[in-house]
């Protein structure tokens, strides 16, 4: 039997109805297959979230000033921010890479210090990244997996902080999944329909004026430094083997830049939830895939992924904890 069969036999025999169990059967099916073991285990879950600022806020994309990127992080130094709470929650550590914020942190603040530069270029003037700024960025996510990975970590989510990221995720999926622009585009942290309007028209413009060709390109022109952090650290954690809790709908466009440069990528990844932002619905059915949670949630930060991990845990623990039917003594169905 392969080890799926074998896993689906040890589902199939808890003391339960068939398949009682839902989508926590099929994660706990995934999960073992990803570790090969009937015995799966969640080992220091660890959440990156990386931050940079974007040329692009400079046109009026978001309804909050850029400046909002580095006093979140602030924030998040502080313990104040939702993904502060939901990792502290559910025993997920916590680490905030400034990978391109437009602010100078003072020294002594608890932040993993990986400047590529000060933000991004405003692409509707030129590319967002350089070649090699997107490279360097890559690398600063790769490098921040490998480290939770030799620290014993087997599970890993991203999220992000940077003002305008909303703009780049959805010509990311403009670009890698065909939509049009205005199925691409939503109003973020909160847009008013105007406002949206001029998005979608600024976002329109941008994506006529270049035509990169390769996933690398493609992400270096319309990505964002934190992002292409994302794609890097998703690239490592596959290498890794480890599990990867994606969040909604940057996370997703992260993820499928990265699938777009390794397919396999996918095999390891757990669609932790549906994103309001308008597309993330349209990203999980391009993909194929059923995302954990519905909770109506559109903020980033990789908090989608935090809230979901007592599900993940969950799935690991019945398939280690139940009985079968033969130890507990309970028929079968005949
Ligand atoms: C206070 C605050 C905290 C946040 N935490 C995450 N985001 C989210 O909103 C931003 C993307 O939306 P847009 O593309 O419309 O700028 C990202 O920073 C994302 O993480 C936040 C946004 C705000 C305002
Ligand atoms: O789903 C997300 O990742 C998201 C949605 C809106 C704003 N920021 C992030």
């Amino acid at each position: 039997m392969t080890i799926k069969e074998q896993l689906q036999h040890k589902i199939n025999n808890k003391t339960k109805p068939l398949g009682s169990l839902g989508l926590l059967e099929k994660l706990a099916l995934q999960i073992g297959e990803v570790q090969n073991t009937l015995s799966p285990k969640i080992e220091k879950p660890a959440h990156l979230v990386f931050a940079a600022d974007h040329g692009l806020a400079d046109e009026g994309i978001s309804p909050y000033p850029k400046d909002v990127t580095w006093q979140m992080v602030m924030n998040f130094c502080g313990g104040g921010a939702a993904i502060n709470v939901f990792c502290n929650q559910n025993d997920i550590s916590l680490k905030v890479y400034d990978v391109g914020v437009d602010y100078d942190f003072p020294a002594e603040l608890p932040i993993e210090k990986a400047k590529v530069a000060y933000g991004s270029r405003n692409m509707r003037i030129e590319p967002a990244m350089t070649p090699e700024e997107c490279s360097a960025a890559m690398k600063v996510g790769a490098d921040a997996v490998r480290k939770e990975a030799e620290n014993g970590s087997n599970t890993i989510a991203c999220g992000e902080m940077g003002i305008g990221n909303t703009s780049a995720s959805s010509l990311l999926m403009h670009r890698f999944i065909g939509g049009t622009i205005e199925e691409c585009t939503g109003p973020g942290a909160g847009l008013n329909n105007s406002q949206v309007e001029h998005k979608i028209n600024v976002l329109k413009e941008v994506a006529g004026k270049y035509n990169p060709q390769t996933p690398e390109e493609i992400l270096a022109t319309f990505g964002g430094i934190e992002i292409a952090a994302m794609v890097g650290a998703y690239l490592e954690a596959k290498k890794q083997n480890m599990l990867i809790l994606i969040d909604g709908f940057i996370s997703t466009a992260a993820v499928i830049t990265a699938i777009q440069m390794d397919a396999s990528v996918k095999n390891n990844c757990i669609f932790c939830h549906s994103s309001d932002e308008k597309g993330h619905k349209i990203m999980l059915e391009y993909l194929g895939v059923k995302p954990l949670l519905h909770l109506g949630m559109r903020l980033g930060e990789g908090t989608g992924a935090a809230v979901a991990m007592p599900l993940v845990k969950s799935a690991v623990n019945f398939l280690n904890q139940m009985s079968s039917m033969e130890d507990a003594g309970v028929s079968n169905k005949e």
